[in-house]
């Protein structure tokens, strides 16, 4: 036998695999709606002109190659916590806050899982919402948090299961973790409200429950940088100390150049020098320090008002064509005469439509008309297009007639 004879054969990836079978399929008309990044109305990747400007900026200053410090460029995180909290935020004032640059939103929450791994001394277990992102699982049990839920969504409505999601934080231990996504659900694309916020604060802090937000997509929900931090902002407002994540993968597409941000709000400047001193140990053994191109970029627009005006330009366009998406697919799917209720269609927010199609339906799309979405029925909205809406809507609507 060989050193690894044992190794099994391991699934593809239950989002990433369906774009490596859509780029195998050789219908002119398939369609991608599998991973969650943007594409222009030519199924094209979108790279933004504020980014295209602040690269050009950064690269004619021909700049060295040198490690950037563990926690990365304070030109970088320190913007990016800002833009989570705003320029007013008391706890950022007060230094408050540990920010470490991350390898964007993944491994914002990598660092989390292995700090909270290792210092947590509530419940050392994180609920994570049901349905949630596929990769939160991997994540938290690489760094040994078990996992487990909390409902989040109603199937029968496809909207928010609030009353489920308001019980099952009255029954989590307390001193547990929550893990919550601060906007655009991933894969549902159903959001609270934010009066709904408000309760799902009071409750966590009355239960003592610790909260770890995921805020993936600031400004690309609505489209305003400010409103999609409003979940994030209450959570301060209200006292909490909490973990956060943040990418720009999506909002600035940044995806491959992995550009986030990973932050601890302290309840003072001396626990958060204690902090940041054991975050920086453990980024030291994960990766050393991050990657330094995308956090350049990304400090180039947030630093720089007149590409800070043009990225808010470019994330509202980005946000606006997928909201005009939903509504053709909507009306074409009327159009053809569908007895479904498709409303949550354009009643969901971000990225994402969770459609309510089963797998025996998702797999005819994929196979008898080479639609790719991944198997809980989540579509990429990026991936509809004013060429393929048409396409789309009949697809839908042979498998669910
Ligand atoms: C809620 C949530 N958190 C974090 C991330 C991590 O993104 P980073 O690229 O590490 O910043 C994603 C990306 N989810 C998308 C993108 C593809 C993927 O990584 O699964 C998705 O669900 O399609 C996400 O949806």
């Amino acid at each position: 036998s060989t050193w690894f004879s044992e190794v099994q054969m391991g699934p593809p990836d239950a989002i990433l695999g369906v774009t490596e079978a859509f780029k195998k399929d050789t219908n002119p008309k398939k369609i991608n709606l599998g991973a969650g990044a943007y594409r222009d109305d030519n199924t094209q990747p979108f790279v933004l002109p504020s980014v295209r400007e602040a690269e050009n900026r950064v690269l004619s200053r021909k700049l060295d190659k040198e490690y950037a410090t563990i926690i990365g460029l304070p030109e970088f995180y320190n913007k990016a916590i800002e833009l989570a909290l705003g320029k007013g935020s008391k706890r950022l004032a007060a230094k408050h806050n540990v920010t470490a640059q991350s390898i964007s939103g993944t491994g914002a929450l990598r660092i989390g899982a292995a700090f909270l791994a290792k210092f947590w001394k509530g419940n050392r277990e994180i609920y994570i919402p049901s349905p949630s992102w596929g990769n939160h699982v991997a994540i938290f049990e690489h760094a040994g948090l078990p996992v487990n839920r909390y409902r989040y969504y109603d199937k029968d409505t496809c909207a928010l299961d609030f009353s489920g999601l308001i019980e099952d934080l009255k029954k989590i231990p307390e001193k547990s973790i929550v893990l919550l996504h601060a906007c655009a659900h991933n894969p549902t694309g159903v959001d609270p409200t934010l009066e709904q916020w408000r309760e799902i604060s009071a409750l966590v802090k009355k239960r003592n429950l610790y909260p770890f937000i995921d805020m993936a997509y600031q400004g690309f929900a609505t489209g305003d940088i400010d409103r999609d931090a409003q979940a994030v902002r209450t959570f301060e407002a209200d006292g909490h100390d909490f973990c956060l994540a943040q990418s720009f993968a999506k909002n600035m597409g940044l995806y491959g150049e992995r550009a986030g941000a990973f932050t601890v709000l302290c309840s003072d400047e001396e626990e958060a020098a204690r902090v940041m001193s054991q975050v920086k140990i453990l980024i030291r053994g994960l990766y050393s320090n991050p990657p330094v191109h995308g956090a350049r970029i990304a400090a180039e627009i947030l630093n720089n008002e007149d590409l800070r005006a043009q990225w808010l330009k470019d994330v509202k366009l980005m946000a606006d064509r997928i909201i005009d998406v939903r509504t053709k697919l909507k009306d074409n799917l009327i159009k053809l005469g569908s007895s479904q209720n498709w409303d949550h269609i354009v009643n969901q927010i971000g990225m994402f439509c969770f459609t309510g199609l089963k797998p025996e339906q998702v797999q005819k799309l994929i196979k008898d008309h080479s639609v790719y979405l991944t198997n809980d029925g989540r579509v990429s909205m990026a991936g509809v297009t004013s060429k393929n809406v048409e396409y789309l809507a009949e697809s839908i609507h042979k498998v669910t007639k």
